[in-house]
């Protein structure tokens, strides 16, 4: 809701646009709660008008009205925003030196330094980084950590090594652990800016041993290295991120006595499941999937695969390939990122007989069976999916055909096991597939994560890191905005009381779900 200001007519407003956000100008008219306000481009409605727009344009304007001329609109003065006259045209460092903290007010801020190429900004502690869409490499060199090293938060511009600096420093000062929040919407630059966190602290910690004097791969390098793996099973095209990290992660660099680092960790967590068995145009399912149907002659006789236009967990996009990238190379680099991990060619193949074992299992439709309310696999297609997913799980085939078409429900005097009709046993083979690909049994069975875990070195007796956690990014603008507002809100609180000298509040804790 807007905030509740004094308008007068001259006064400088924003408005809500349904096209283009927020659109500014001048109050013409106050008539109680009723303003009328000349914005300067736009094709914003009138909020209370009862007539059509067009209508109302005709009226108002005869036959000119279009995008990106003046235009008259009535509005409540509750849902206007005041606008401040004297905001800097390149906008300002930090939003906590903005007269009004609103949204349009911040949205201008932001963009206005957008568009001199300032793409970091400060809310107080927090960094909000809009992403370029290019390479700027001028922002990420050598020489721009070396200048950050030391300074202040505040001191030079907005940057995410800035960030870096001032954990690295708090850690050293107050011998405290500390975590970076790296939060936003799917697309926003959350891995991109994880990645320049990582660089700035592999720069000032430089590993513990000499290790990068001696020509050994950084933390930074080795965790990098790792991520193709990770990807593989974590990551799949949405509608904004050809590359879209699926699930989050947690990367704790670890620092010895001395202040070096001295080991690096990655945790995952939250892996989007429902992505298995569900995905719509013009997204994708998980790389593993069409890397896998794109793999050498002699894996796909092996798994049985073949086009993944055949298989039901990938057709239901239309969507296979991605521009640029050849999945038959994706699979051949993963296979070696697995190698370098420490993940034998044993367990390799164990875990890609999972991902086939997958995609047959979506393969098996069912028919009601001769029971009442029961199922069984509809045709020979259907059986020899269900043959083939048992043969690679390395299970009996009934069984698995049980698992899905039976429920067992133990009481404690017996044991009752009912059918399931069709509907009901396609529900189970996705709960299956689900719990199959979920790192559950991918990731943890075969501990790729342990494995690059002990590949990266960890430091069992480390006794301070730096953590930065990369939140899964979600489409849902409304979850984020809401996160982001909380997060924003709360550190802005902590700060402004951790800054003044109010020793009479008292602190209660709130969990957030
Ligand atoms: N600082 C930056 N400089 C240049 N390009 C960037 C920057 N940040 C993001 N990008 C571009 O945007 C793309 C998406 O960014 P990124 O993968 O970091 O998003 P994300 O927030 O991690 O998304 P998701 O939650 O879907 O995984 C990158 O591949 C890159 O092309």
């Amino acid at each position: 809701m807007a905030s509740q200001v004094n308008l007068a007519v001259g006064s400088l407003v924003w408005v809500e646009d349904p096209e283009v956000a927020w659109l500014d100008g001048d109050v013409l008219e106050v008539n109680g709660e009723d303003i009328k306000v000349l914005c300067t481009s736009g094709t914003t409605r009138s909020v209370m008008s009862e007539f059509s727009w067009e209508r109302f344009c005709r009226i108002i304007f005869g036959s000119f009205v279009q995008k990106g001329i003046s235009a008259l609109v009535e509005v409540k003065s509750s849902n206007v925003y005041p606008k401040d006259p004297e905001f800097p045209p390149c906008g300002v460092d930090d939003m906590t030196k903005l007269a009004y903290l609103h949204e349009p007010g911040l949205l201008q801020n932001l963009k206005s330094r957008y568009d001199v190429n300032e793409i970091y900004t400060y809310t107080g502690s927090i960094l909000i980084a809009v992403n370029p869409f290019r390479r700027l490499p001028h922002l990420y060199d050598n020489h721009m950590m070396q200048q950050y090293k030391g300074a202040a938060l505040g001191e030079l511009s907005p940057h995410p090594f800035a960030i870096a600096n001032s954990a690295y420093r708090q850690m050293i000062n107050e011998s405290i652990s500390q975590s970076i929040l790296v939060s936003g919407e799917s697309g926003a630059g959350k891995t991109e800016s994880t990645k320049m966190l990582m660089r700035y602290l592999a720069h000032v910690g430089g590993r513990a041993g000499g290790k990068a004097a001696t020509g050994e791969r950084s933390v930074e390098q080795q965790v990098l290295e790792s991520n193709p793996v990770l990807e593989a099973f974590g990551n799949a095209k949405t509608v904004r991120n050809n590359n879209s990290s699926r699930f989050g992660k947690f990367v704790e660099i670890q620092f010895d006595q001395s202040w070096r680092i001295s080991g690096a960790a990655i945790r995952t967590y939250l892996l989007e499941r429902s992505r298995v068995c569900q995905v719509s145009d013009p997204e994708r399912n998980y790389h593993c999937f069409y890397m896998l149907c794109a793999a050498p002659t002699e894996d796909i006789e092996k798994y049985k695969l073949g086009n993944p236009r055949t298989f039901h967990y990938l057709n239901q996009s239309n969507c296979y390939e991605l521009d640029g990238v050849d999945d038959s190379k994706e699979y051949l680099s993963t296979r070696k990122a697995m190698d370098v991990v420490g993940i034998s060619t044993t367990e390799q193949d164990a875990i890609f007989r999972v991902v086939a074992a997958v995609l047959h299992l979506g393969n098996v439709e069912f028919a009601k069976g001769t029971e009442i309310d029961s199922s069984e696999p509809k045709d020979d297609k259907a059986r020899f999916h269900l043959k083939m997913a048992a043969e690679l799980f390395m299970c009996d085939e009934k069984a698995l055909e049980d698992s899905m078409c039976t429920r067992v429900i133990v009481t404690r005097d017996e044991t009752i096991t009912k059918c399931l009709d069709p509907d009901s046993a396609t529900l189970s083979r996705d709960a299956l597939a689900k719990i199959q690909i979920l790192f559950k049994h991918l990731l943890r069975r075969y501990r790729i994560v342990d494995k690059i875990n002990n590949s990266i070195g960890q430091d069992p007796d480390s006794k301070n890191l730096i953590g930065v956690l990369d939140i899964y990014g979600f489409e849902s603008f409304k979850t984020n905005r809401c996160l982001t507002g909380t997060l924003l809100l709360s550190s802005l609180v902590k700060d402004e009381i951790s800054s003044s000298n109010f020793t009479c509040i008292c602190w209660q804790h709130i969990t957030y779900m």
